[in-house]
């Protein structure tokens, strides 16, 4: 199973992992992988930015093996995910909101990369659920709003993204605020609600490779 790279240890300053959500068009995958993320994320659930399996499928064939194509799903069911994440071809899923441990369970025998995500009141342990990553997020996934980070610093374990409201300006003051082992983005890199802007997309990676986090 595809694994992404360990924190780094309490005293030890890494390089942030970053994930790129929401993504609809080849042209702003390819603005993603090029500027150097290392995961990119397609939306299989109800949302503007909603794509089908077979246009996932079409999207992640173009991105290089070093970077981790994930399928988002909130809500649906087990069957529902595994179907949709075969067709879809992607190396990861993400759990988004109230799935339970079952879920997770019943997707591991695919060999993909479990992702959890859901607000701070989640279990912020990074491995709980039997996920790889956690993504701890806004109240409202994929809603751009600032929250406090800085409330969750020191709270999570493992390997955990920081998400909600992040965006070119603001993702090294969160990271500082935070200490996240990686970070994801979807409204911060966009032009219009659902629209991606391939130079946001670059200006995000970049900050965020220009902040440290131990
Ligand atoms: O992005 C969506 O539309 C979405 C809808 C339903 C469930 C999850 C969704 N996105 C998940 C993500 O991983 C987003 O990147 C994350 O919520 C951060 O979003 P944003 O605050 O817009 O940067």
């Amino acid at each position: 199973m595809p694994r992404p790279p360990e924190p780094g240890g309490a005293a030890t300053l890494h390089r942030v992992y970053v994930k790129i959500c929401g993504l609809r068009e080849p042209g702003h995958v390819a603005a993603a992988v090029e500027a150097g993320a290392d995961a990119v994320g397609f939306v299989l659930t109800r949302s503007s930015r909603r794509v089908t399996p077979e246009r996932a499928r079409e999207l992640a064939a173009a991105v290089p093996p070093h970077v981790l194509t994930v399928a988002v799903f909130a809500g649906e069911s087990p069957e529902q995910m595994r179907e949709d994440a075969l067709a879809s071809g992607v190396r990861a899923v993400q759990l988004h909101g109230d799935h339970p441990h079952e879920d997770f369970t019943a997707l591991r025998d695919l060999g993909l990369t479990l992702v959890r995500a859901g607000a701070a009141g989640v279990d912020l342990r990074c491995g709980a659920f039997d996920e790889d990553l956690l993504i701890v997020d806004a109240p409202r996934p994929g809603s751009g709003e600032p929250w406090d980070w800085a409330a969750v610093r020191g709270r999570p374990s493992g390997r955990w993204m920081l998400a909600g409201g992040l965006d070119p300006a603001n993702v090294a003051g969160a990271i500082a605020a935070a200490r996240p082992w990686g970070v994801d983005v979807s409204s911060g890199v966009e032009s219009a609600p659902g629209v991606k802007d391939a130079g946001r997309i670059g200006e995000f990676v970049a900050a965020a490779r220009g902040a440290a986090t131990g």
